[in-house]
């Protein structure tokens, strides 16, 4: 099959016709014209009420920040949960407040992260990548995942950890498919599967340290997997940073809430980036590869052997380009991610195509996605 790659980059890259539109539409609506092409290095953050939807203003203590102008997120009060679809197509994430979530289990997380390593070898699982402990040193990131479907690796003797842990993700699943529902007040775009089951969901605990990336290196097999999973990236003085590469998740939608120091940034369809520091109270969402799938034009397919980016509309949500970078500096940062998936065998493209003189029916299941998302340079998931 084609690669997505082109229509990736096209989607991310190159503003087309709509881009300006919905560019010049979101201004009018009081989205404020960004600037900034670069990852800002850090964030302090101002928050103001404008009627129910709050703007965030992120702003530097770096002049660098500052001379690009005012990063925004908007705040949505979980009570106007009808407005996520429309916020969601204008801005590349929003944080989401009043959500009744149980406190995030960020003690959990570091209890399991910084374990003596021979203990978290043991709760690896060599067949799954989502689920257990993983690590990849050179990036300065380990995380542990969380699978419904298989029984959770936690850490020994500790009660509380499986239960608040389940507790998170299921909590997690049900407001995210809560927005989903959103999406179909007007006509059905998110299969009603979706919000029936948890599917493929997974939640991950994650860390980042320059203790990971000083630790011995590994040997790893020249997979592009692990190539990815192992990026370098280096600061000024040379030394590694702790980061995850720029990419989009391979899901439905991502809740993410993490600890201070900052580091998370995303990336618009114009490529603008907007710095996404944790605020209290609230968690993060933003959209997953499948978004395209479910809100492209009627009749229309995201995949590039059919409409491809022509399929994109104005209404349509794209996934949301996203890194983390933490300076080595700043100390170790904690996220917590709950990834809301299909099934994977859920059909998520249907088409008739000819082949040759015949006609026959092409179905793309969610899983294909994965495959295909391997070769997408500059944006590659790790089932992520
Ligand atoms: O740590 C974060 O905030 C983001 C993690 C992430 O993007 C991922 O695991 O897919
Ligand atoms: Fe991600």
């Amino acid at each position: 099959m084609p690669s997505m790659k082109s229509r990736i980059k096209k989607l991310f890259l190159n503003g087309n016709d709509k881009d300006q539109k919905l560019n010049a539409k979101s201004k009018e609506s009081g989205e404020q014209g960004l600037t900034a092409r670069t990852c800002p290095r850090g964030a302090d953050v101002n928050t103001s009420t404008v009627g129910t939807v709050t703007n965030i203003t992120a702003t530097s203590s770096t002049s660098t920040l500052s001379e690009t102008g005012a990063l925004e997120l908007p705040i949505v009060d979980y009570k106007d949960v009808s407005q996520i679809p429309d916020t969601l197509i204008k801005y590349p994430a929003i944080y989401l407040i009043n959500h009744g979530l149980p406190p995030a289990p960020f003690s959990h997380a570091r209890t399991l992260l910084t374990l003596p390593k021979k203990i978290k070898d043991t709760l690896r699982d060599p067949k799954s990548t989502v689920r257990g402990y993983n690590n990849a040193k050179a990036s300065g990131r380990e995380w542990w995942d969380y699978n419904p479907a298989e029984k959770l690796l936690g850490p020994p003797d500790n009660e509380e950890f499986g239960k608040d842990t389940t507790e998170f993700f299921n909590q997690s699943i049900g407001i995210l498919q809560k927005i989903c529902q959103q999406f179909n007040s007007q006509r059905q775009l998110i299969p009603q599967e979706v919000f029936e089951e948890e599917g493929f969901s997974t939640m991950r605990y994650l860390r980042y340290s320059p203790d990971v990336i000083d630790q011995q290196p590994q040997n790893l097999d020249q997979s592009t997997y692990n190539t990815v999973l192992n990026s370098h990236r280096a600061d000024d003085n040379g030394e590694a940073i702790p980061h995850i590469e720029a990419h989009t998740d391979l899901d439905i939608l991502t809740l993410i809430t993490a600890t201070e120091p900052s580091g998370l940034y995303v990336w618009n369809r114009r490529g603008e980036v907007f710095s996404a520091p944790p605020i209290d109270g609230t968690v993060l969402i933003m959209a997953g590869d499948l978004m395209p799938f479910f809100t492209s034009k009627p009749g229309k397919s995201p995949l590039e052997q059919h409409e491809g980016v022509e399929a994109i509309g104005e209404d349509t949500v794209l996934p949301t380009a996203h890194t983390v970078v933490v300076p080595r500096s700043a100390g170790e940062r904690y996220s917590i991610a709950v990834f809301l998936r299909p099934r994977r065998d859920m059909i998520v493209d249907k088409r008739v195509v000819k082949r040759g003189e015949k006609e026959v029916e092409e179905e793309t299941a969610f899983w294909w996605l994965a495959t295909e998302k391997l070769h997408v340079e500059g944006r590659k998931c790790f089932l992520a």
